[in-house]
């Protein structure tokens, strides 16, 4: 049985947990995602317990416990502060709506708990001696960079139709592949994506941008038929080979993730990510950036300034996916150099104009606007004297 190093400190603040589970007669792992990204060496996150014991005996184990979902088997112990969450072994059945399980089952075998699980190196424990344990060659797995589906994968996808994007997610993130059945299994099944709920999918989608395989999850996405199954992509799969084939460099935001997708599918962003029930921030700040993309490589002042400063970032960014060779710093510069910013920064507002004898109504912004624009565009500088006296001569 193979060893694995505990002294990550998730791992090691969690090793009493285990202990206190044998030592009261049940069994007790690390399952899930932090065994296999220990074992990759990477940084874990949310460290999961299973334990043989039922959630009522978990209670009587530990002092301070939280009903979590308790209904699902969870308890979460809390142990110097940090509360983990620990599940008891079940299986699940049902299944009828392609999302989660009508019922579940207690019990106390670890193999019935990970057989359910949805691809082999998810479906690894952990002892608290560092020894692992592979029942379904989950190690090997690994150790190639495959995702397999537990057993059936068809079964698999059944329960849980968006294990396909998970699937597809981990390609992006792990720069695993995905084995032949497993994939062909994804493309049969794909349909099934459209039951589950839009903040799920856009979850893994969002992680699939970010990953380090960006391109590899991207192909796959689209070769299994996935994305025809996606908010506002089925029918772009010429559009999606273009953005899948942008160079590799991971993005750095979402936000240029984003961009450029709406970018290639010729969609405007607000529809677009709104389809996916993005978040307002992410919206607008993909909106400012994909109007100041659209003006690349040579935007005017004016629109760098209507852009701000995140959309500068964003949009600078994109353009160098889309044109190797473009000069990202000296637009930047240029932004950075700017006489003003935001509207704060000018010299005068409303008020100042209105106490100098300026009529307020419609005519008192159209000024103020063209004022703005002509000290963004350095015909005057920015003081109160100068855009004063210019407020005077204005035509309007
Ligand atoms: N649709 C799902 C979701 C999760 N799991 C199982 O539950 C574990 C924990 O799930 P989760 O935290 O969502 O994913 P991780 O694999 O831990 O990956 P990460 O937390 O890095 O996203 C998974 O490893 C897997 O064994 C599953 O079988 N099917
Ligand atoms: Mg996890």
């Amino acid at each position: 049985m193979m060893q694995i190093d505990l002294s990550a400190p998730d791992f090691a603040r969690a090793i009493p947990i285990l202990q206190q589970l044998e030592q009261a007669g049940y069994e007790a792992y690390f399952v899930g995602g932090s065994v296999r990204d220990a074992l990759l060496h990477l940084p874990i996150h949310d460290v999961d317990i299973a334990t043989s014991a039922y959630p009522a005996e978990v209670k009587q184990v530990f002092a301070r416990t939280v009903d979590t979902g308790i209904q699902h088997g969870t308890v979460m112990v809390l142990l110097h502060g940090t509360g983990y969450e620990v599940t008891t072994f079940r299986t699940e059945s049902g299944y009828q709506d392609f999302r989660r399980p009508d019922h579940v089952t207690f019990v106390r075998d670890l193999a019935e708990d990970l057989k359910r699980r949805d691809f082999t190196v998810n479906a690894l424990a952990l002892r608290h001696d560092g020894t692992v344990v592979d029942l379904f060659a989950g190690l090997s797995d690994l150790a190639e960079h495959r995702l397999r589906a537990v057993g059936d994968p068809h079964a698999r996808f059944h329960e849980d139709a968006l294990r396909m994007m998970r699937a597809v997610r981990f390609e992006s993130q792990l720069g695993f592949h995905i084995e032949a059945a497993t994939t062909a299994a994804i493309a049969d099944n794909a349909a099934l994506l459209a039951k589950i709920s839009v903040e799920r999918v856009a979850s893994e989608f969002n992680r699939l941008l970010l990953g380090h395989w960006r391109q590899q999850g991207l192909a796959s996405l689209i070769d299994t038929g996935l994305a025809e199954f996606a908010p506002r992509l089925a029918g772009q799969a010429s559009a999606l080979q273009a953005f899948a084939a942008l160079p590799a460099t991971p993005f750095a935001s979402l936000e240029i993730g984003w961009t450029l997708l709406s970018h290639f599918l010729q969609q405007a962003p607000g529809p677009l990510l709104k389809a996916w029930k993005q978040p307002n921030a992410l919206i607008a700040a993909t909106q400012h950036a994909v109007t100041l993309l659209a003006a690349m490589p040579q935007p005017s002042d004016w629109q760098l300034y209507e852009a701000g400063e995140a959309a500068v970032v964003t949009a600078t960014a994109a353009q160098t996916y889309l044109q190797p060779d473009f000069d990202a710093a000296s637009v930047q510069t240029r932004y950075a150099q700017l006489p003003i910013h935001a509207a704060a920064d000018l010299a005068i507002n409303g008020g100042t104009l209105i106490q100098a004898g300026v009529q307020p109504g419609p005519k008192l912004g159209q000024t103020l606007q063209r004022l703005t624009q002509a000290v963004v565009a350095g015909e005057l500088p920015n003081t109160q004297a100068a855009l004063l006296a210019a407020s005077r001569a204005d035509p309007c």
